[in-house]
């Protein structure tokens, strides 16, 4: 990370958050690992996700933008891996914690702890850059480190897969339709295909997007809708969205949100008597949850095995 101060600094020299060196030579292991799993159908259909947002997504299983993906979802699938709580742990009452759903060992020898450790570093980094926002909203460097913030996370790593899929705009086809990530950062690693978009400006009208290059071994840093609240606008959330080509493409969000019984209210240095806050308080819970329910399949149309949500394609 470079020494700049927030103050005064133009947008685009935050890519110095791009400097954050992570290469880890067991990812690369993984994703190929994780490649010979998704060749594999009657797998992942065993690992189905579960009510606590665990496991397998199928395509067409999240619609993150119904005005403009006409009721057809993404074309990715993913894996959810969140934080291991033992299901007789009372904090796996909680509707974000329990156990994680995982692969047999040796279905997939060593992808576990692999996960778990790629899980346990990148909470590190989402802190880092965490003090960093604390300090250009004028709070304490260790804000956002408290036990109700991100002391007891939500942390959710998703692998995520697009088999090559072309992306139609017209025709409302996308690998990820136009969204803002619920928390307060995503840290995203991706490949070296394109096909991530940001919009810079979301209440423009048309809305211009811009590709952001694959830089491999860095995260992008997108600002969650929690961030946007928090900071009463300050920070704005990322528009973003996937658009596919014939290319097969990987990439790993983490997202990051705070605990459970957090609640997100406007900040006493984000607020004034001629700037009120512009979003009532929300729990981190409940908002969470109407958000998944928002964007995901209802689990039960999964039923009947194998049955997907329908490909009008
Ligand atoms: O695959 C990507 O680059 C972005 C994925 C994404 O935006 C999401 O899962 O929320
Ligand atoms: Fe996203």
């Amino acid at each position: 990370m470079g020494n700049h101060s927030i103050e005064g600094v133009e947008a685009k020299e935050f890519s110095v958050l791009n400097c954050i060196d992570l290469s880890n030579p067991d990812i690369n292991n993984s994703v190929s690992l994780l490649k010979q799993a998704c060749l594999d159908s009657g797998q992942k259909m065993k690992l189905l996700r579960n009510e606590k947002h665990r496991g397998y997504t199928p395509v067409l299983d999240e619609l993150l933008d119904p005005e403009n993906q006409v009721h057809v979802g993404d074309y990715k699938e993913g894996y959810y891996i969140g934080v291991e709580v033992a299901e007789d742990d009372p904090e796996a009452q909680k509707p974000f914690y329990g156990p994680n759903v995982w692969p047999a060992e040796d279905f997939l020898p060593g992808w576990r702890e692999t996960m778990e450790k790629f899980h346990r570093e990148t909470i590190k980094v989402g802190k880092a850059v965490a003090r960093i926002i604390a300090l250009a909203l004028d709070l304490d460097v260790d804000f956002f480190d408290k036990p109700e913030m991100l002391g007891e996370a939500i942390a959710t790593l998703r692998l995520l897969h697009y088999a090559g899929q072309i992306s139609n705009p017209s025709q409302g086809i996308y690998g990820a339709g136009a969204h803002s990530d619920f928390g307060l950062i995503t840290l995203l690693a991706t490949d070296d295909v394109l096909g991530l978009q940001i919009c810079r400006d979301k209440d423009a009208k048309p809305q211009t997007w811009e590709y952001v290059a694959p830089l491999i071994g860095s995260f992008i840093v997108n600002l969650g809708d929690m961030l946007e609240r928090w900071s009463n606008g300050v920070f704005k959330s990322t528009l973003h969205r996937v658009l596919g080509n014939e290319q097969e493409r990987y990439s790993i969000a983490y997202f990051l949100e705070p605990s459970h019984d957090c609640l997100v209210e406007c900040l006493p240095t984000c607020k004034s008597e001629t700037n009120p806050p512009k979003f009532p308080p929300v729990l981190c819970r409940d908002y969470m949850n109407q958000r998944y329910k928002d964007t995901h399949a209802d689990l039960k149309i999964y039923n009947n095995g194998l049955n997907l949500p329908a490909d009008t394609s």
